[in-house]
This record gives structure tokens, C-alpha cells and sequence, in this order.
């Protein structure tokens, strides 16, 4: 029998079990069942191939304005959230490794469509290529917020445990990158500068780490108080940088004191999926931590369109704001008048003809004109204008 066929019958023998009136002696026989079944399951998430998974994602297709990822133990209750905030259903059940690959839903809010990624769970060693948790938290570098789920009810190892799977593969979690400046040259030596005085690594060091790397030309300037290691980070230089949200589910199975403790730390949401509870506080803090940018387009002579804002990364420019209206606009594109936030409200209906003789500003004292490169805030409003 294959392990397919084997996690079918166990299924079967456990459902008929929970039909079944429950007593001290079924509970143990259904403990020992789910056991079996996990470890079945695991198997299937085994590689392959020997290569240990690979270090690639799950083949998911990026949707919407930005990804959320799903980064847990077995069983915390990732697919049950991804159920009860999105419109898409995955699979749940009381047994561990019930998800086998990523189910993608969409949390819609503040106009804005963020994809969230539902994941197999991981164990210990994932990322040195035990099944298939290499590729789960492989996913997990091509999200823009990662969220780890946590069981409120079990020990706080696991959120510490979780940390280290996720730093092996190069993810640093709420971390800005370090403020280095590092440029390779091919002859001169090494010019080391530090703007700051460094309290946790030394000029000695770094150049031991140069050295070991046979970097021998090189211009390093730091410009704050890393550590050897942040260091390191900036010379492999494939390090992701990603904010993180640990999210403890179950809460409806804690004291309100240990609830309580949970919720004041950092960077933590507590909830129950099961009692709908914070769920909505929960996507209030996604959407705060993804830190998008909202920008409203605005049609010649109407006004701007406040209900359907683009939503944006950081840092994007008004050739991303073409590409998100339509993919051929940023080819035709001859100029964009730019109105920020504050001003909106005063923007003027009438046909902008005059701004094609360059009197922008004393036409319109609040409008910027401006090119691809320029860089769109929050709340901006945009018409762009093509050839
Ligand atoms: N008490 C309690 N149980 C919950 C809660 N949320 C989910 N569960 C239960 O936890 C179990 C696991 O839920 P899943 O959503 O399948 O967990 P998962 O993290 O997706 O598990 P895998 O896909 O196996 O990694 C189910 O029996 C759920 O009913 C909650 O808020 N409180
Ligand atoms: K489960
Ligand atoms: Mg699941």
C-alpha cells in the first residue's frame, strides 16, 4: 500500500472514531491515529529528488498589491485563518501536515488586494532540506510581510525555533539593512571608513572577514554601529530583508494573564481563528506593517477617483504607477502632474492644456510635473499624460 492510500485509511478510521462516542480510551487510540498520520504525512512532504527540495518557492503566481506568507509549526492554524479572512478555503483538520502545498487567498482592505499565502508546516532543520520545508521557507523570501503563527498553548521555544529556520536561509526579520557602503575595485586595496564609532566589531576584524572572503580591493564605509555579523550579511549580499508579525493563535485556550503577557510583546498579535477573535485588528496590523502606499489616478478634467487607489510598495515611481493602470501606458508616457495628499482637495477641474508650455507651477501652484523616475507617496494624487 502506498503512503497515499495508507493516510486514507487512517482518515477514514479517524472520522469514524469522532463519530463514535469519546471516552478516555478512543481519545488515546485517536492520539496514536493523528500521530500516524502526521508522520505519513510528513513523509509526503519528503523531496524527491536528493537535492533536498531545492532552494525554490512553491511555483504561486505573485498576485495583488503585495504577499503575505504563512510561516508556522504543524497544526497552529494557518489554513483555518487563511479560511476565515480570505474567500478561498484550505483544507483544516487536527492532524499535522494537512496543507501539502501553498494555497493562495486574497485579503481585501483599504482598497487594496493582498495575497496571502497559506504553507505546509514546517519542523525543525526545514531549512537544512528536510522535506519539503526548504521550500516553504523558500517561499517565504518572496514575501513582503511574513507572518509566523504561533500556538498561544504551547512553549515559547517555538517562535525563537521558527527565528532560526528562517535566518539560515537568509531572512532577517524586522531588520532595516545595514547602513554600509561596500564597492568592489580591482586594484588600490582596501579603504576601510566608519562615520560611527563601533561598539560591537572592529576595523581588525572586518578585515580578517575581507581577507577570508579574498577581497583585497574594496571600499567599505560604515555608517552605523553594526556587528560583525550584519557585516558579513552585507558582503553576501543576497540577504532579505522582511518584516515579520508573529501572530498567536489559540488564545480562546489561555488565561487571560498569559494572553495578556503574549500581547505586549513586540511586533505580536494574539487571536483566536476559532472565537473570531482580533481577527479584524489583525488585518489592521498587516496592512500598517506592509507600509503600502496608496495613489489615486486622476482623469483630465474629472475629479480624482478616490475610490479605487493603486496600491504600492514604498519607493515605487510613477513607471510603476503606469504599469499598475496598464502595461503599454509607461511606453507613450510624456509627463505626470503630481499633487500630493494634503493638496488634493484643491485640485483643479479645468482641461490642464497650459502645462504644455513648461508654466506648471505658475498655473497650478500645487502640481508637480514629473517623469518616470519620481518617486509617488503615500496619498498622492496622479495624471499621467502620453503621447
Ligand atoms: N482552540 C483553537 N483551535 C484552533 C484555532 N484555530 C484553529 N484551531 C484548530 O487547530 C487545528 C489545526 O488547524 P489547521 O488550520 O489545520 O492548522 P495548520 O497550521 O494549517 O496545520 P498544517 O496544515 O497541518 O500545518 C484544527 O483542529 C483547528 O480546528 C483556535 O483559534 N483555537
Ligand atoms: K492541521
Ligand atoms: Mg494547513
Amino acid at each position: 500500500m502506498g503512503v497515499v492510500e495508507k493516510i486514507k485509511e487512517i482518515e477514514a478510521a479517524v472520522e469514524e472514531m469522532a463519530r463514535t462516542q469519546k471516552n478516555k480510551a478512543t481519545e488515546y487510540h485517536l492520539g496514536l491515529l493523528k500521530a500516524k498520520l502526521a508522520r505519513y504525512r510528513a513523509q509526503l512532504l519528503e523531496p524527491t529528488t536528493k537535492s533536498g527540495g531545492g532552494g525554490t518557492g512553491f511555483d504561486v503566481q505573485k498576485s495583488g498589491d503585495a504577499r503575505v506568507a504563512l510561516i508556522g509549526f504543524p497544526s497552529v492554524g494557518k489554513s483555518t485563518l487563511l479560511s476565515k479572512i480570505t474567500h478561498t478555503a484550505s483544507e483544516t483538520a487536527a492532524y499535522e501536515f494537512t496543507t501539502l502545498t501553498a494555497i493562495p487567498g486574497v485579503i481585501e482592505y483599504q482598497g487594496a488586494r493582498i495575497q496571502l499565502l497559506d504553507l505546509p508546516g514546517i519542523v525543525e532543520g526545514a531549512s537544512q532540506g528536510r522535506g519539503r520545508g526548504r521550500q516553504v521557507v523558500s517561499t517565504a523570501k518572496t514575501a513582503d510581510l511574513i507572518l509566523i503563527m504561533l500556538d498561544a498553548t504551547k512553549s515559547e521555544e517555538q517562535r525563537r525555533l521558527l527565528e532560526i529556520e528562517l535566518d539560515a536561509v537568509g531572512i532577517r526579520l524586522n531588520k532595516r539593512k545595514p547602513d554600509v557602503v561596500f564597492k568592489r575595485k580591482t586594484t588600490g586595496g582596501i579603504t576601510f571608513t566608519s562615520t560611527v564609532k563601533l561598539t560591537q566589531t572592529d576595523e581588525k576584524t572586518i578585515r580578517t572577514i575581507l581577507a577570508g572572503y579574498k577581497l583585497h580591493n574594496c571600499d567599505v564605509m560604515i555608517r552605523e554601529d553594526i556587528t560583525t555579523d550584519e557585516f558579513i550579511d552585507v558582503l553576501i549580499g543576497t540577504r532579505k530583508y522582511i518584516p515579520c508579525l508573529y501572530v498567536y493563535n489559540k488564545i480562546d485556550a489561555i488565561s487571560l494573564e498569559q494572553m495578556d503577557k503574549l500581547a505586549h510583546e513586540g511586533h505580536t498579535v494574539v487571536i483566536s481563528c476559532e472565537m473570531d477573535l482580533n481577527l479584524t485588528y489583525l488585518i489592521e496590523r498587516i496592512w500598517e506593517d506592509l507600509d503600502l502606499v496608496k495613489v489615486y489616478t486622476k482623469k483630465r478634467g474629472a475629479h480624482p477617483d478616490l475610490e479605487d487607489p493603486i496600491c504600492m510598495r514604498k519607493g515605487s515611481t510613477i513607471d510603476d504607477v503606469c504599469n499598475g493602470i496598464h502595461r503599454s501606458l509607461a511606453a507613450n508616457f510624456r509627463y505626470a502632474l503630481v499633487w500630493c495628499g494634503e493638496t488634493a482637495a484643491s485640485i483643479p477641474l479645468v482641461p490642464l492644456t497650459f502645462f504644455s508650455q513648461g508654466k506648471s507651477s505658475k498655473f497650478s501652484p500645487h502640481a508637480q510635473k514629473v517623469g518616470l523616475n519620481h518617486l509617488v507617496q503615500d496619498e498622492d494624487v496622479v495624471s499621467i499624460f502620453t503621447k
